[in-house]
């Protein structure tokens, strides 16, 4: 029996688009609504390809990365936070190779200064501007992509910030380092699971390892190119789309000699939010599919001992399922 499925995952351009208020409203945008929301839908996922980051900035942030990655455990353990996924992580039994950081509201100058002092006490300008720059402009595809979403269901935006037209977030930079496997043959990086932060666009080193899993069950193995942007659909965003996105399981696979290093924009809502769709989104063919719920308990409870015996993709149906 075949597949439903591609064995890609959408690939999209973007380098059309110059901004949202250049481009909202125009046929191109709308046949962008159109893809985006199919590929939402039925992958959970897509590439964007996007050629308003240079190839200089993401060199300029691997080449950061790499810096703090050189520094020592104490160090890099300084990077604490209550929150999940916030702080550092890594010297797990069951993924060996994988490390990661946490910087929160990365956008921020002072917010990532603040993160600079802890790891290099005399501070690092470099590393924030870096930092900083490229965060903006994930915000800025970020933006793009949740303004066609909206267009794409019709849905008008209630409150609007600068970057978050779906539900108010801010950005936690992540940047993950995984070890090249002693044996070189296939080990795994990181399980899978499903996000539990509303979105992600992420980026490599051109390693490949990300592999994402289609709704028939069938791993794809990801192999971006130098120009692209993986765009990850979250628990909290299908949960706004009331089950018409899929939040999509996803896993890192490592093979070969070369370590990887990603980078992924997380949107989190703010805490306080509600998440919950929009009245566009429920009607009688549509009812309801979630409680409405609130983020930052979501994510203490996916956590939690009682949330970690639950599999990823079922937690927040276990959480606020109807
Ligand atoms: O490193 C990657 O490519 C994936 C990372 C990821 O899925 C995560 O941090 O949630
Ligand atoms: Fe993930």
């Amino acid at each position: 029996m075949g597949s439903d499925y591609q064995s890609r995952i959408p690939v999209i351009n973007f380098s059309t688009i110059s901004s949202v208020e250049v481009d909202r409203g125009t046929e191109e945008w709308y046949h962008l609504c159109k893809v985006v929301r199919e590929a939402c839908e039925s992958y959970g996922c897509f590439e964007a390809l996007y050629d308003k980051i240079t190839r200089q900035l993401r060199a300029e942030s691997y080449s950061m990365t790499r810096q703090l990655y050189s520094l020592p455990l104490e160090t890099k353990q300084k990077n604490f936070n209550p929150k999940p996924y916030h702080g550092y992580a890594g010297g797990f039994v069951q993924i060996p190779l994988y490390e990661s950081f946490g910087i929160e509201d990365s956008s921020n100058y002072e917010s990532v200064k603040s993160f600079t002092q802890l790891m290099w006490p005399n501070g690092n300008s470099q590393f924030c501007n870096t930092v900083t720059a490229m965060t903006k402009r994930l915000e800025e595809l970020n933006h793009i992509i949740e303004c066609l979403i909206l267009d794409s269901y019709g849905v008008k935006a209630e409150k609007i910030s600068p970057n978050s037209v779906i539900m108010e977030c801010k950005t936690l930079l992540r940047v993950m380092k995984y070890r090249a496997p002693p044996e070189r043959e296939d080990t795994i990086g990181l399980h899978p699971h499903v996000d539990k932060l509303k979105s992600t666009i992420l980026c490599d080193d051109h390693i490949a390892g990300l592999e994402v899993e289609t709704k028939d069950g069938q791993w794809l193995k990801l192999s971006p190119s130098p120009h692209s942007y993986i765009f990850l659909v979250g628990d909290p965003l299908m949960a706004w789309s009331n089950g018409r996105m899929h939040a999509v399981r996803h896993r890192v696979m490592m093979s070969g000699e070369k370590d990887r290093y990603s980078l992924a924009g997380f949107t989190v809502p703010i805490e306080g939010t509600i998440v919950k769709p929009p009245k566009e989104l429920v009607d009688e063919q549509h009812p309801l599919i979630l409680k409405e719920f609130d983020f930052m308990d979501f994510l203490m409870f996916s956590h939690s001992d009682q949330g970690r015996a639950i599999d990823s993709e079922k937690q927040l149906f276990s959480y606020a399922g109807i």
